[in-house]
């Protein structure tokens, strides 16, 4: 019988492979209902993410195995074939031999006349498994320094190019190593259900044991996966589930209770409904996304956290025509997402170059109209979740430079003086890297109108 983790995260794999599904949702799909123990929920999530963050790697470790290149095997073996050689060389507690037998059990059933082909790729990898990174090492120390970068830590060698240019190679390598271990996990708490720690109190009495954020103030880290949406306190909204570099956001907005305030990207809701506690529930936010079913996210996050002031709204933020001007504008930009790689390993696979300049293109829209929305004197934060300088401190330059958008950039480093590391980094905004405090990689710059 093949270990149930292993078949959910097949599942899950093949959606992505073959139909171009998303991870966190054809993984989400795969477990539901299945009434799987924390362990095999946790095995299929680490065996889904890890063969995908790895699949460069574990593509160029296979490739010397097989008489045809990767691509042009069926995508169900080279599923299997992946999320295989993952578990041998990544997952040392699974003995080899439990996965080369479920790697044929799964060839069986979804592709048999390769059973046999798997059976023997999978015997010889787990000869070479434990000696990865000598081959890796010596295979490829000839290569360019980009070319090797690409392969060890399975990231495009086009990506690679520009956030070295950006940012030097130290930098960005310290990131990229950091964005292929798992994400931890970080609740947010609604404070207007509780304090910190009385949230965690909480959190123990349901059994998951929750620890301050090292940075956010509302944040807790949970220690492992736990599957947060069925506890009683997700439900009643206590807790949110969000990356600790996403908690950092809304608070740089400076929302008051009573102001009017607008989110431009706001689905699903995560910073909108930051906000809207931050403001104690008092005032109004106007919450805009471009599909219905996303403005329907934003209305269940608000619902679920029992929050009166969220107005989600359908509509394109570049063309928002607000009755009277607001307080504050908040544009949480859609972008590449490079700094999020490690909670969406697929990503970086799906990204082109082009996606870049066009993606700047609709930020710097989305930021210039902003500035148009706000009230003289109101302030507007730009976020995003990557680390290219094209979608984050340029945008905001070009925005900031233009002298008939009357928007000036403030200094955040003072948001962030509790931790000076972070603060020597806060100019145009904050750029927070993803090795620094374990977080996702996130840029947040504030503006003000004259
Ligand atoms: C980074 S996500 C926002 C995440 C959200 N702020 C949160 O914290 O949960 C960017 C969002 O922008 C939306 N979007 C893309 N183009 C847009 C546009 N022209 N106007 C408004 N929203 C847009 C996407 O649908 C996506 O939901």
């Amino acid at each position: 019988m093949i270990a149930e983790g292993r078949q959910r995260a097949y599942r899950a794999l093949i959606r992505v492979e073959r139909d171009g599904a998303y991870l966190n949702v054809a993984l989400q799909e795969a477990l539901a209902g299945s009434g799987l123990d924390e362990r095999d929920r946790a095995l299929a999530t680490e065996i889904a993410y890890g063969a995908l963050r790895r699949q460069m790697t574990i593509d160029w470790l296979l490739s010397p195995l097989l008489r045809r290149p990767m691509a042009k095997l069926d995508p169900e073996v080279r599923v299997i074939l992946r999320m295989s050689a993952y578990q041998m060389t990544w997952l040392s507690r699974v003995p080899p031999y439990a996965v080369a037998h479920d790697a044929v059990e799964l060839a069986k059933s979804h592709r048999p006349q390769a059973a046999p082909f798997v059976n023997a790729v999978m015997r010889r990898y787990a000869e070479r498994a434990p000696e990865w990174a000598d081959i890796l090492r010596r295979s490829l120390a000839r290569a360019r320094d980009v070319e090797r970068w690409s392969v060890e830590y399975s990231v495009p060698a086009w990506i690679i190019e520009r956030l070295v240019h950006d940012h030097g190679p130290d930098r960005v390598i310290a990131a990229l190593a950091a964005m292929n271990e798992p994400a931890p996990m970080a609740l947010r708490v609604n404070r207007l259900r509780g304090s910190r720690d009385a949230v965690a109190a909480r959190l123990a009495s349901e059994g998951v044991a929750a620890t301050p954020a090292a940075l956010a103030r509302d944040g807790l880290r949970i220690a492992g996966q736990v599957d947060v949406t069925r506890l009683p306190s997700y439900r009643e909204g206590w807790v949110t589930l969000q990356d600790e570099g996403a908690m950092l956001v809304a608070p740089l907005l400076r929302a008051e209770p009573g102001m009017r305030v607008a989110d431009l990207c706001a689905a699903p809701g995560g910073k909108t409904t930051h906000v809207a506690e931050l403001m104690g529930d008092r005032g109004e936010i106007d919450a805009y996304d471009v599909t219905m079913a996303k403005v329907g996210a934003i209305r269940r996050q608000a619902e679920r956290l029992g929050l009166a002031i969220v107005r989600p709204k359908l509509g394109d933020g570049r063309q928002v025509k607000p009755s009277a001007p607001y307080d504050a504008v908040l544009v949480d930009a859609p972008c590449t997402g490079l700094g999020v790689m490690r909670r969406r390993p697929d990503l970086r696979y799906r990204r082109r170059p082009d996606d870049v300049r066009a993606l700047a293109e609709l930020q710097y829209e989305l930021l210039r109209h902003a500035c148009e929305i706000v009230r003289p004197g109101g302030c507007i934060v730009y976020s995003t979740c990557t680390l290219l300088k094209e979608e984050n401190e340029s945008v905001v330059q070009r925005v900031a430079s233009d002298p008939s958008t009357g928007v000036r950039v403030e200094d955040v480093a003072e948001d962030f003086r509790a931790w000076p590391e972070l603060s020597g980094d806060c100019r145009p905004g904050l750029l927070l890297w993803p090795d620094a405090y374990a977080t996702d990689g996130f840029f947040m710059a504030r503006l003000r109108r004259a």
